[in-house]
């Protein structure tokens, strides 16, 4: 089944008096599972995609069907709604609130999910924390975090919904390149383990040597035929 379909999507941001053509004609299919990486240099739509694969922008026209949903006729209510429930998101500067500690962090997403009780929201903290290797980091804020660690608060947050695909916008930018790699390996290894679709950008060619399936994007283009790595 196709998670993600992108069709014929154009994307045009007006600057003063100019319009920038940042997504021109991107056709793309992503399957519920895979593990890819967006590649491409800096300017070249990477993050306008990511933003409107996400729901938190709008195409200036063309198709994006999330879940099977096709998301442009929806309204701004309805977006968020999807968003919460299907999509989870990873930043290259983390995104976690300084003054709540990891657990908090991990817990703040859940929060807006009137199901859940304390005790399921606890349950989904111990285990996702677990996840990412930091149960003894729970009571610590960011700043008592490492940069990696901080990263991996972030990915236990995106998972903690239960979403069905996460996104992440360069998420060993900030970080060395070690670091980087025990990061993309987490996700691998959480993506193999519970099926969660991963697309992410990067310009980094060693983060792409670890994607499963890697897209080029240029220019607002797609520019090859995307391949299946080994
Ligand atoms: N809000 C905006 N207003 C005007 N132009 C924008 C806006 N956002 C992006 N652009 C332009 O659209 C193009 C694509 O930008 P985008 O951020 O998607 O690239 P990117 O590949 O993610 O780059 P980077 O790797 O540097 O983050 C660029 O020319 C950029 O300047």
């Amino acid at each position: 089944m196709n998670i993600v379909r992108i069709e014929n999507v154009f994307k045009e941001y007006t600057l003063g008096t100019s319009q920038v053509q940042a997504l021109k004609g991107i056709n793309l299919q992503i399957k519920s599972g895979e593990f890819l990486a967006i590649a491409g240099p800096s300017g070249s739509g990477k993050s306008t995609l990511l933003n409107l694969i996400g729901c938190i922008d709008t195409p200036s026209s063309g198709k994006i069907y999330i879940n099977n949903q096709d998301v442009s006729g929806q309204t701004p209510d309805q977006l968020s709604e999807l968003r919460a429930r299907t999509i989870g998101f990873i930043f290259q500067t983390f995104n976690l609130f300084s003054v709540l500690s990891a657990a908090e962090n991990v817990e703040y997403p859940l929060l807006q999910f009137k199901e859940l009780t304390a005790s399921k929201r606890q349950e989904r903290i111990i285990k996702f924390l677990d996840i990412v290797g930091l149960q003894a980091f729970a009571h610590h804020r960011p700043n008592q975090l490492s940069g990696g660690q901080r990263q991996r608060v972030a990915i236990a947050r995106a998972l903690a919904t239960h979403p069905k695909v996460i996104l992440a916008d360069e998420p060993t930018a900030n970080l060395d390149h070690k670091t980087g790699e025990d990061i993309l390996q987490l996700m691998k290894q959480i993506n193999r383990d519970s099926g969660t679709t991963f697309i992410f950008s990067t310009h980094d060619a060693k983060v792409m040597a670890m994607a499963e399936r890697l897209v080029r994007i240029e220019d607002g283009r797609l520019v090859e035929e995307d391949r299946v790595l080994a």
